[in-house]
């Protein structure tokens, strides 16, 4: 089948990221998690009974998650932030599916259509082609799937409903979501799935791991993970029922790392009490740079004090999180060092590649590692801030915004990956926190 044609894309939306002209006072309410509403849409369409997802992110990532899921033919009815999904007894091959440039998307979805009948072609953005695919189609190849081209995007499975499973091994140093995408399907497979990673180097951002698992028990399904770097998943049915979706933590990094940067105050609401998602860390980064963390119910607030200290620390775990944290160390009294993250030169784009670049085109030194980045704080100064089509880089930037005149990001589009309505929350951060000085003048 040949894959629609790429439509142009749209032209790139310049913005100057505000300044901070009070210390903030704000509470911020942060749409749903990325990570949990991909798993739950998939785990949903591989369950034996319907599912509700309450309070899912709408964003690029999560619809072409739902349009892939169509593709293959799960029924996804909407209702404000109802979503009502009705699983197919069997997948149909889906033709054509567009990754876009979601890891969620390229991972998980390739073992669902490893269980259809015929054959499905996987593509994506320009920069999607870049992103490391091989340990999911080694894993997938292990379980009975025909691979045609590869081992980036683009390739197409050949599935089959009867996929026998077993035992995978795979390399998955370069990301988490190749272990992730084949547990969640494992459950489906004839003999389950006995999956392994052997290679000399972790896996990243466990946690995310740690979530897939958790969610797959909460359906019903046996997963043994007693092993380090094994996972064996039962072959047997995954149920259905209501899912309610946290908060995307990763998300709410920027916001509260800016209450650390200006020495104010943001709260943050539904703030779970235990959470899988990497993103949690960023409560305990926040306090190992000096500011103040305290949690009332379920509201979490991060208040700044006047200095960022400098951190020496391991985001292997939390690698989402790099490009806030060396934001946060381009303001630290000394020199920082940033370690644990090789692998998220295959991100959206090559992060540490565009943090060194962006940070020293502001007036930091800042220098890559082989697994990081050494940041030197200096006086920073106003320039462009590229953000290569990574929301991430484009949070960041305007965390760097805040505290520098006329920081321009080149496109702040890309936020639409997760949070389509980041310029909205930040705007409206910072004009609640004016709206707060001037009530507390006038009192
Ligand atoms: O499974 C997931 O939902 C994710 C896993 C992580 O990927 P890597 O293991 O590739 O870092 C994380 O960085 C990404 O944002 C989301
Ligand atoms: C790495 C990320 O995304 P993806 O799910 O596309 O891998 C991220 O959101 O930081």
């Amino acid at each position: 089948m040949t894959p629609p044609v790429d439509p142009q894309p749209a032209a790139p939306t310049p913005w100057t990221a505000p300044q901070a002209q009070v210390p903030l006072n704000a509470t911020v309410d942060i749409p749903g998690s990325k990570s949990e509403t991909n798993r739950a849409l998939v785990l949903a369409a591989l369950a034996t009974e319907p599912s509700v997802i309450i309070g899912g992110l709408d964003a690029r990532d999560t619809r072409l998650m739902r349009d892939a899921l169509r593709a293959l033919g799960v029924a996804i009815t909407e209702e404000g932030d109802r979503w009502r999904v009705e699983p197919p007894a069997e997948f149909t091959a889906a033709g054509w599916i567009d990754c876009g440039l979601a890891g969620t998307v390229m991972r998980f979805v390739p073992p669902l259509a490893a269980l259809a009948d015929g054959p499905t072609e996987f593509d994506g953005d320009a920069a999607a082609r870049t992103r490391p695919m091989a340990g999911l189609l080694q894993g997938l190849q292990a379980a009975g799937a025909e691979i045609e081209d590869g081992p980036e995007l683009p390739f197409t499975i050949h599935g089959r409903p009867d996929l026998p499973g077993g035992v995978a091994t795979i390399d998955a140093r370069a990301s988490s979501q190749f272990v992730s995408g084949l547990l969640l399907a494992g459950a489906r497979m004839v003999g389950g799935l006995d999956l392994r990673h052997e290679a000399d180097g972790s896996v990243p951002s466990r946690p995310n791991i740690d979530m897939t698992v958790q969610m797959l028990r909460d359906r019903g399904v046996r997963v043994d993970d007693s092993e380090p770097d094994r996972w064996v998943v039962s072959p047997g049915p995954i149920s259905g029922g209501e899912f309610v979706i946290e908060p995307d933590l990763a998300n709410a990094a920027p916001f509260l790392a800016a209450a650390a940067l200006t020495g104010g105050s943001v709260t943050v609401p539904r703030w779970p009490a235990h959470s899988n998602q990497p993103g949690a860390a960023i409560t305990d980064l926040l306090a190992l740079v000096g500011a103040d963390v305290s949690q009332d119910g379920d509201r979490l607030t991060v208040t700044g004090t006047d200095t960022i200290q400098s951190v020496d620390v391991d985001l292997h775990d939390a690698s989402e999180l790099t490009p806030v944290i060396a934001v946060l160390a381009a303001f630290g009294d000394h020199t920082s060092h940033l370690h644990g993250v090789a692998h998220i030169r295959g991100h959206e784009t090559d992060r540490l590649a565009a943090l060194e670049e962006d940070l020293n085109g502001v007036g930091a030194k800042v220098d890559q590692t082989e697994d990081g980045l050494t940041i030197h704080p200096k006086l920073l100064r106003s320039n462009r801030w590229l953000t290569y089509a990574d929301h991430r880089m484009a949070t960041a930037g305007a965390l760097l915004g805040l505290m520098i005149d006329d920081i321009e990001l080149d496109d702040v589009d890309c936020v639409s990956k997760t949070m389509p309505g980041f310029v909205d929350l930040w705007n409206g951060m910072l004009a609640d926190s004016v709206a707060h000085e001037e009530g507390a003048g006038q009192a």
